[in-house]
């Protein structure tokens, strides 16, 4: 067995390994980054990025219908779901190939193979020994098992993207973020689409209040909801359509069943015990600077770190710039500095929220003013033709400091960044309020929710 020495070896080429492979290198290391996949990692490939370009098509049908009759008149607008394929293709292809590229052009060395650790600085990869320093694992997330009989006839989200054809019946398992998204985007392809989710609402971690507005409104253009069971098998029924069984016996017949029921680190084949590795079902366990509990060369980022924040691209970058300061520091200490991360469900019209729940902040403290209201007749949306949109911003009452923000409407993704700002650099409502923003505009509005 070939064997090779290195300063630092990446497993992963998402955001969080390329970051930290390119840094490492820049800085004079000797460094080499492994993938079992593509290059390139989710975001660009699978997640983040082509998923956008669904939502963008869907968000011009959504337009033009709500549109209609008051800013235009419908003369048709319609997805060529083969032509948005070929679109969304002309972002991910490229990805690979200039992504290895470059990682050549920066003097890394890449492998692509399945990783595993043979020691604590060692792993193997396709029959050869590669030693190291130091090593990071970045190795992202994977669609949690269903462990369901039938799980073979569910499809992924990677899938979901590469589909020459949209069925006619598509039904989602789960109703987190993933099967809300692609839901928006399969009811503006006019066809019929069921969400699943054993909750008795989709989206569990954002504001009850504004999700119970997107999920009447999601109705309204045409997703079914079926709440508090969950799906427990998926057979093939006649004519290659597919049944869904749920919890309690009831079925839904569909033709294509989409997996957004959660996602699970991804390093079930990365040996991690020879490694002396720690982890548990979040990921590999570390300390407050991302290095490994149990294993000091060793440090972990992105989605198969066990951080306890959100697993999102920003949280991911992050994380991967610390490591790479702290990988060769005399004094490895430094930590993430994630403020209040921004999380956007990319629905149409959007969710988002930045900060503490309306009960979070209820259990901190009494003294706090919550300024909830629906405001769908507000001019900016109304404007827009007819869409759903409100917002919830807390505030502490004694030093008027932004404690959360959670929005609904057409630029809640945009707006939310705001609110981020205003808590990451401590603005206070008052701060906020004596800002002149252009008019008119979404962000304008912000005034009023202060
Ligand atoms: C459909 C979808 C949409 C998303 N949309 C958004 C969004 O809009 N905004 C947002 O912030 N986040 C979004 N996310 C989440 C985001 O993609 C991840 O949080 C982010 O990619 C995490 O970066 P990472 O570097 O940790 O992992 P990844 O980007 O997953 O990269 C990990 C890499 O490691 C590779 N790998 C896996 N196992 C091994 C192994 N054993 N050995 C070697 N390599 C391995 C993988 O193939 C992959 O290339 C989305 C995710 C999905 C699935
Ligand atoms: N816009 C974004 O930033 C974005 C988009 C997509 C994904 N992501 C990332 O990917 C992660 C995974 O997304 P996801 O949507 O797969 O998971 P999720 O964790 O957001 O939601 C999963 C949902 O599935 C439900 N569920 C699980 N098993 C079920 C079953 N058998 N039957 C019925 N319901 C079931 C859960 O109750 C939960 O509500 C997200 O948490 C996020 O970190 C982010």
């Amino acid at each position: 067995m070939n064997s090779s020495h290195f300063d630092v070896i990446v497993l992963g080429t998402g955001p969080a390994g390329s970051t930290i492979a390119r840094k490492a290198a820049k800085s004079g290391h000797n460094t080499a980054i492994i993938e079992s996949r593509e290059f390139g990692g989710t975001c660009a490939l699978r997640g983040c990025n082509p998923k956008k370009v669904y939502v963008n098509a869907a968000s011009i049908v959504d337009q033009v219908q709500r549109a209609d009759g008051k800013l235009i008149n419908d003369c048709g607008v319609a997805i060529d779901w083969a032509q948005l394929l070929a679109f969304k293709k002309t972002f991910t292809e490229p990805v690979a190939e200039k992504s290895e590229r470059s990682f050549h052009d920066d003097g890394i060395a890449t492998f692509q193979g399945i990783p595993a650790f043979t020691s604590q600085n060692e792993i193997t990869v396709n029959e050869l020994r590669l030693r190291a320093k130091k090593i990071v694992i970045a190795t992202g997330a994977k669609p949690a098992p269903l462990d369901i009989p039938g799980e073979e006839w569910v499809i992924q989200s990677d899938q979901f993207m590469e589909l020459k054809s949209l069925p006619d019946r598509v039904l989602f398992v789960g109703g987190g973020y993933v099967s809300m998204e692609f839901a928006h985007v399969v009811a503006r392809c006019g066809k019929s689409v069921t969400v699943v989710d054993h909750h008795e609402r989709v989206l569990n971690s954002f504001d009850p209040d504004l999700v119970k507005l997107l999920q009447g409104y999601s109705e309204k253009c045409g997703i079914r909801f079926r709440f508090g069971s969950r799906v427990v098998a998926v057979e093939i029924a006649a004519e290659d359509s597919l049944k869904v069984v749920l919890e309690g016996g009831d079925t839904i017949d569909c033709d294509l069943v989409v997996h957004g029921a959660g996602r699970v680190p991804s390093i079930s084949d990365l040996q991690l015990e020879a490694g002396n590795v720690k982890y548990e079902a979040n990921g590999i366990v570390v300390d407050d600077s991302m290095r490994s509990v149990s294993n000091p060369d060793v440090y972990a980022a992105g989605d198969c770190a066990a951080s306890g924040q959100p697993k999102l691209t920003p949280t991911a970058n992050e994380e991967a710039r610390i490591i790479a300061k702290n990988l060769f520091a005399d004094n490895p200490e430094l930590q993430p500095s994630y403020g209040q991360i921004p999380q956007v469900v990319f629905t149409i019209p959007s969710i988002a929220a930045v900060g503490m729940s309306e009960q979070q902040a209820r259990e901190m403290s009494p003294d706090i003013d919550v300024r909830f209201n629906e405001t769908s007749r507000w001019g900016s949306n109304r404007k827009t033709g007819d869409t759903v949109a409100g917002f919830k911003v807390i505030l502490d009452k004694q030093s008027n400091k932004i404690l959360g923000a959670h929005l609904l409407g057409p630029d809640a993704d945009e707006m939310i960044n705001l609110f981020a700002l205003a808590q990451r650099f401590n603005l206070s409502a008052k701060d906020l309020k004596s800002a002149l923003f252009a008019f008119p505009t979404s962000s304008a509005d912000l005034r009023q929710m202060v």
